[in-house]
């Protein structure tokens, strides 16, 4: 961890820790049973996470409310809960991992065999590891942010391709004083005469100097008389303040190995050694199916309806996780529209949202099972998002299927689309950073959870466990740094836990993310022709959350050029 990055986690912490303490003085109960402790106790088929979640919201002690912590809780309202049963049967699911020779699930306490966490990841990574990607192209400079270089950097110069004033003043030759000669250099001229012994030349930082200079004396060190004869007040040093040609590297020195991620440092260092265009690795394409005929896109819910939190959410973090988002579709409660949305979709990984249980409108196993696809993760040990999937369509194409609730789909997102990401667009995993929770945190039985943190020097980096962290709670996260990986059985104040940082990225401009990338009904945002995706238009920010389909107002720069960093 960085020193600045810890003080803005500290920052946020505060600021997340104030919101929810705020929110807790609030007299308002949530619209909850009394007692949802005790009610979860007696429901075993409710989820803990969304037990624990109430109990957090509901239980906090008037203590709390006067500057409790945020990850404190009443003592006792969550003992350990029976397994979670889940009644999806895998029965209707085409080729089960069961099949499948990636891997053996273990038998588990779930009524399908679900995989693992850390399996999980590893078999989307493999998964995806085994699919031949397109072709590394050249990329427009300003198009490559955020790409990973598919080839080494090499100089196409030497840098400085000429030898050069480092500071302003006069360049000299031999020993002084030195007659210094009427004009000079500025930085982009292209030559002048040769200097002899004891002639001086005013020059600029960054002027080209002849090869006969011996020394730049800067301008405070240095005074004219009145004969037009130039005196050091300094010692001279040979050499000094003179930048030799091919003192950073000469023509063809690699400068940078492949497989780096074009940061704007990189960009800056293409630049200058000579790039106009850079070989990078095609981000992979992903087509987002929003299902759910109960989602609103705009206004405020009513009737039954509830606002899509998914369509506006993932395409950015997509995009940050490497993928070029050629389409969000909403596709309803519609099994044939599913079918024919997947089956044609031009995507290396199409990501489903919703319709991965097993109610009467959840389409998803059904559908894979008529395309014959292979699950390769038919649910994961973990809360909350345990009915997440991974499966093969073809050779070349995947699909991960998101659970509906949206931090359960957030817990999807990083389980499995963020491997199959990370490797087709060919970066190197990240480092995993430990973290001790400064709380303790209840755990699942079984499964690993994932909880939203804030990070905070206090002085060392702790992780501070966010409340409204249930399946369909996005508040948690929204104020979160990370995900602190808790294993089963929970964890104890001051345990080391891996945080999964949150894919972040910027937008480029106020288009960039949110409602304006989203096609309503089945249309289609335009792909674009070129190989990282969208031609960079205006991007407008439709108010009105609705593209047309053109370039110039997908409003999607973000693919391109925004800044896509995790
Ligand atoms: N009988 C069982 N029921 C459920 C199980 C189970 O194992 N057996 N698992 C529960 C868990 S855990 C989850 S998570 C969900 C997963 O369900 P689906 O993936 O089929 O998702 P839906 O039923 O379509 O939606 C669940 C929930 O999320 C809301 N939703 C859906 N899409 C969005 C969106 N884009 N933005 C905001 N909210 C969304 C939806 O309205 C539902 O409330 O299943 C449980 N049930
Ligand atoms: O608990 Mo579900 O897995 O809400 O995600």
């Amino acid at each position: 961890m960085t020193g600045p990055r810890d003080a803005k986690s500290a920052d946020r912490a505060d600021q997340a820790d104030r919101a929810q303490r705020e929110e807790r003085a609030e007299p308002a109960e949530p619209a909850e049973p009394a007692e949802p402790a005790e009610r979860a106790e007696r429901d075993h088929d409710q989820d803990v996470d969304e037990a624990l979640a109430l109990v957090r919201d509901a239980a906090a002690p008037p203590a709390d409310r006067s500057g409790g912590q945020p990850g404190e809780r009443t003592r006792g309202a969550h003992q350990p809960h029976e397994p979670h049963h889940h009644s999806h049967q895998p029965s209707h699911s085409a080729r089960s991992p069961h099949s499948s020779r990636e891997h053996q699930p273990r038998h588990s306490h779930h009524s399908h065999q679900s995989t693992p966490w850390p399996q999980a990841r590893a078999i989307a990574a493999r998964a995806a590891a085994a699919v031949r990607t397109r072709a590394a192209t050249p990329v427009p400079l300003d198009r490559t942010l955020g790409l990973v270089l598919a080839a080494p950097l090499t100089a196409l110069t030497d840098l400085p391709s000429f030898d050069t004033s480092a500071m302003d003043g006069w360049a000299v030759a031999g020993p002084g004083p030195w007659k210094v000669r009427d004009g000079g250099m500025l930085a982009g001229q292209s030559g002048t005469d040769a200097l002899a012994d004891g002639e001086a030349m005013p020059v600029a930082t960054g002027a080209r100097i002849p090869r006969e200079v011996t020394a730049v004396i800067r301008t405070e060190h240095g005074r004219t008389d009145g004969k037009g004869r130039l005196h050091a007040e300094r010692e001279v040093l040979h050499g000094q303040d003179i930048r030799p040609r091919a003192q950073e590297c000469r023509s063809g020195d690699q400068l940078l190995p492949a497989q780096i991620p074009v940061t704007p440092a990189v960009l800056g260092l293409a630049a200058a050694a000579g790039y106009d265009s850079l070989l990078v690795v095609p981000r992979p394409r992903v087509e987002v199916l929003v299902l759910g005929d109960e989602l609103l896109t705009e206004g405020l819910p009513r009737e039954g309806l509830i606002r899509d939190a998914l369509g506006p959410m993932l395409p950015s973090w997509l995009r940050a996780l490497g993928a070029e988002v050629i389409a969000v579709r909403r596709l309803g409660d519609d099994a044939k529209k599913l079918r024919a949305a997947v089956e044609s979709s031009p995507a290396e990984l199409v990501v489903t949202t919703g319709g991965t249980a097993s109610g009467p409108v959840d389409h998803v196993h059904p559908t894979l099972h008529a395309l014959d696809a292979e699950l390769l993760v038919d649910g994961v040990e973990v809360r909350p998002g345990h009915p997440m999937l991974l499966a093969r369509l073809d050779e070349r194409r995947h699909l991960v299927g998101l659970p509906g609730n949206p931090l359960a789909a957030v817990s999807g997102l990083l389980t499995l689309a963020e491997p199959v990401l990370r490797t087709l667009s060919g970066r190197i995993a990240p480092v995993p950073y430990l973290a001790p929770t400064r709380d303790e945190i209840h755990g699942h039985p079984h499964d690993t959870r994932l909880v939203p943190v804030a990070l905070r020097a206090e002085p060392q980096l702790v992780a501070v466990p966010l409340h409204y962290n249930g399946p369909a709670m996005l508040r948690g996260i929204a104020a979160s740094d990370g995900l602190a990986v808790v294993p089963p059985g929970g964890a104890k104040p001051g345990q080391e836990l891996e945080i999964l940082d949150l894919p972040w990225t910027l937008p480029s401009s106020p288009g960039d993310l949110g409602a304006g990338d989203v096609a309503t009904s089945n249309t289609r945002t335009s792909t674009g022709n070129s190989s990282t995706g969208n031609k960079r238009g205006k991007a407008s920010g439709k108010a009105s959350g609705r593209t047309s389909g053109t370039d110039g107002d997908r409003g999607d720069g973000a693919s391109s050029a925004g800044g896509c960093f995790t």
